[in-house]
C-alpha cells in the first residue's frame, strides 16, 4: 500500500477562502500532496479587508502540533500567519520535528490590515529563521524584518543577503508589489543570489499569492524536489494561478488567486 506524501501548514484561517490555510490546502491538493493544518488564528476576512482576528491560545497550537506530528509522516511544512511572538517561539521549539520548513513571515494582508501583534519580527529573525529551509518575505515584510525600506531590486538583493545571515538556508524576497514587465523575486540560496522571474499578470485578484507560492514550494519539497526546483515550480504555479484569476471576478476587493487549468 502506498502512503501519500504529507505536508503541514501552520497558519491562520481566511474566512473568505482566498489566503491562509484555505489557500495552502488548495495548493497542496493541486500538487497531489495530503495536507494537515494547524490553525494559529481565525480571521473574519473577505476580499475587502480583515474585520477581526482571534489568535489561537499558544497551548492549543501546541496541542494541534502534537496531534499531527505524533500520527502523520509530515515531510514538509509551511508556516503562514503566526500572529504572536509566543506562537513564533513555539513553532521554533518544534523545529527539530518540522522537516522542509518554508517560513512565510506573514505580517499584513493584501488589504493592508495587520495580521500580528507584538514584536514578531525579532522572534522570526532570532528564533525561527535559523531553522528554515526557505524564508519568503514580500517587500514590506523584508522592510519590517530589517527595519529599513526595501523597494527596489537592489534593495531586495541586499535584504535577501542580510536575512540569510539569520541562518536560513534560502531566502526569497518576493517582488509581487513591484510591477514591471516581469514579476521579479530575489533568491539567496547557499551563498548565491539570483532572480526568479515570470511575466507580470495584469490583475487585481492577487489575494493569496504569497500563501500559494510558499505552500506550493512546501508541496514540491514534499515530493522530493530540490530547493531550486521547488521555487521554480512554485513560481510557475503561481503565475498560472494568476492567469486564471485575471479572468474572474469574486468579491468587491482584491479577489482570490485561482489555480491552473
Ligand atoms: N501581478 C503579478 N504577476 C505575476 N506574478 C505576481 C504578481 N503578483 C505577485 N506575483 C508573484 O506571486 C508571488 C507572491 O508574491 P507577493 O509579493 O505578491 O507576495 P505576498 O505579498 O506575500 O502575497 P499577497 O500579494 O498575497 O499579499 C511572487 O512570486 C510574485 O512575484
Ligand atoms: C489568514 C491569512 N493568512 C495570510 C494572509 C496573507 O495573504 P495575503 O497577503 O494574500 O492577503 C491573509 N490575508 N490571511
Amino acid at each position: 500500500m502506498r502512503e501519500p506524501q504529507v505536508a503541514l501548514t501552520i497558519a491562520g484561517s481566511d474566512s473568505g477562502g482566498g489566503a491562509g490555510i484555505q489557500a495552502d490546502l488548495r495548493a497542496f491538493t493541486m500538487h497531489g500532496v495530503f495536507g494537515a493544518s494547524v490553525v494559529t488564528a481565525l480571521t473574519a476576512q473577505n476580499t475587502v479587508g480583515v474585520h477581526g482576528v482571534a489568535a489561537t491560545a499558544t497551548e492549543f497550537v501546541a496541542a494541534q502540533l502534537d496531534a499531527v506530528l505524533n500520527d502523520l509522516p509530515v515531510v514538509a511544512v509551511k508556516t503562514g500567519m503566526l500572529a504572536t511572538p509566543s506562537t513564533v517561539e513555539l513553532v521554533a521549539a518544534y523545529a527539530p520535528r518540522l522537516p522542509g520548513l518554508v517560513v512565510d513571515p506573514v505580517l499584513v494582508a493584501t488589504s493592508g490590515d495587520p495580521l500580528f501583534t507584538g514584536d514578531v519580527a525579532t522572534a522570526y529573525r532570532e528564533k525561527l529563521f535559523p531553522h528554515a529551509t526557505v524564508v519568503t518575505p514580500n517587500l514590506h515584510e523584508a522592510g519590517v524584518l530589517l527595519d529599513r525600506k526595501v523597494s527596489t531590486v537592489d534593495d531586495m538583493r541586499a535584504a535577501a543577503e542580510d536575512l540569510a545571515a539569520t541562518g536560513a538556508r534560502c531566502v526569497v524576497v518576493k517582488g509581487g508589489h513591484l510591477p514591471g514587465t516581469d514579476a521579479v523575486d530575489v533568491v539567496w540560496l547557499d551563498g548565491v543570489v539570483s532572480e526568479l522571474t515570470a511575466p507580470w499578470v495584469n490583475t487585481r485578484n492577487t489575494h493569496g499569492t504569497g500563501c500559494t507560492f510558499a505552500s506550493a514550494t512546501a508541496a514540491l519539497l514534499a515530493k522530493g524536489a530540490s530547493v531550486r526546483e521547488a521555487l521554480t515550480g512554485a513560481k510557475t504555479y503561481v503565475n498560472e494561478s494568476l492567469r486564471r484569476s485575471a479572468a474572474w471576478r469574486l468579491g468587491a476587493g482584491s479577489g482570490p488567486v485561482g489555480w491552473p487549468d
